[in-house]
């Protein structure tokens, strides 16, 4: 598939998508739910399912990263409308960050308005084990910090305002209620709650880089959801956002380990249910 980088869309794309779906659904959903990679399973316990391969969709963008499917899943989740990405879209790849968040906005125009992203991600903090899922309390973007924010370029206020505050970008009370169904769920043994640093990718970090983000104070890095977070909150989603983490990385030159994108998924695979579980609560718990 060709770069594009570059490309940028307008009102009337977002638009034309979200017509287009509303045409093909019965019911608006009003939670979106991003699945990161190898996390796509969790789409498949939608109820009523309506899927629609994203080359299907006007404008939508492909996927093209092992573990993520392409497909937008329609469905019921706890009794509630829910729509699914099984597959989101990464810098890596060659997409523009307006390609990147294409879908939030289609969400907004659907009438979405609680947004859940989930991720596969490395483990700085020291704590931190293989197969925890760390409840996204905050970020940092090393894209955006050096310029590379979705929201650059002209504001339209049909979507929101020109200077977006993000001290909040995720929801305390969802993650609180998360944090309910956790324990509920007796998960709490590996529920964690912490920073994600967003790295572009698609290498893994050197050492010294995983050193710094340490001491920046990140507890999991990782090559997605910051762009889909900002655009989100932009147009006024709130957000529930939580890592899966799937490796610990490397931080000693005498360590043989090496990151690879098996492990990743194999990781994701193994806590697959668990999240699924947690993820079906929180949504039945959703007021
Ligand atoms: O963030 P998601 O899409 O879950 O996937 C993570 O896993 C891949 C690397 O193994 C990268 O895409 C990284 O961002
Ligand atoms: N680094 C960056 N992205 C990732 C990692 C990692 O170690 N694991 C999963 N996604």
């Amino acid at each position: 598939m060709a770069c594009d980088g570059e490309r940028s869309y307008g009102y009337d794309d977002y638009k034309e998508a979200a017509d287009w779906l509303l045409d093909h659904i019965d019911q608006k959903p009003r939670i979106a739910i991003i699945c990161g990679s190898g996390l796509g399973p969790l789409a498949n316990t939608l109820e009523e399912q309506t899927v629609f391969p994203y080359e299907d969709i006007p404008h939508f963008p492909r996927s093209t990263v092992s573990g993520h499917a392409g497909r937008l899943v329609f469905g019921r989740l706890s009794g509630k409308a829910c729509v699914c990405m099984q597959g989101r879209f990464h810098f890596y790849e060659g997409h523009s960050s307006s390609t990147v968040t294409f879908p939030i906005r289609v969400f907004f125009l659907l009438g979405v308005e609680i947004l859940i992203v989930t991720n596969a991600a490395g483990g700085l903090n020291d704590k931190y084990n293989v197969g925890d899922i760390m409840f996204i309390k905050d970020h940092i973007s090393m894209p955006g910090l050096a310029g590379q924010n979705p929201l650059r370029g002209p504001n339209d206020e049909r979507f929101g305002v020109r200077f977006p505050c993000v001290s909040d970008a995720y929801d305390k009370d969802l993650r609180n209620l998360a944090l309910k169904c956790a324990e509920d769920l007796g998960y709490l043994d590996f529920i964690r709650e912490g920073v994600y640093c967003m790295v572009g990718g698609p290498s893994y970090e050197t050492i010294a880089e995983c050193c710094m983000l340490k001491a920046l104070g990140a507890d999991a890095v990782g090559m997605s959801t910051v762009a889909e977070v900002l655009v989100a909150r932009h147009c006024g989603l709130r957000v529930f956002g939580l890592s899966l983490v799937t490796n610990k990385v490397v931080v000693s030159y005498e360590s043989q380990e090496r990151a690879n994108h098996e492990e990743v998924l194999q990781t994701s695979l193994l806590r697959a249910r668990a999240l699924q579980e947690l993820v079906t609560h929180l949504v039945g718990r959703m007021a």
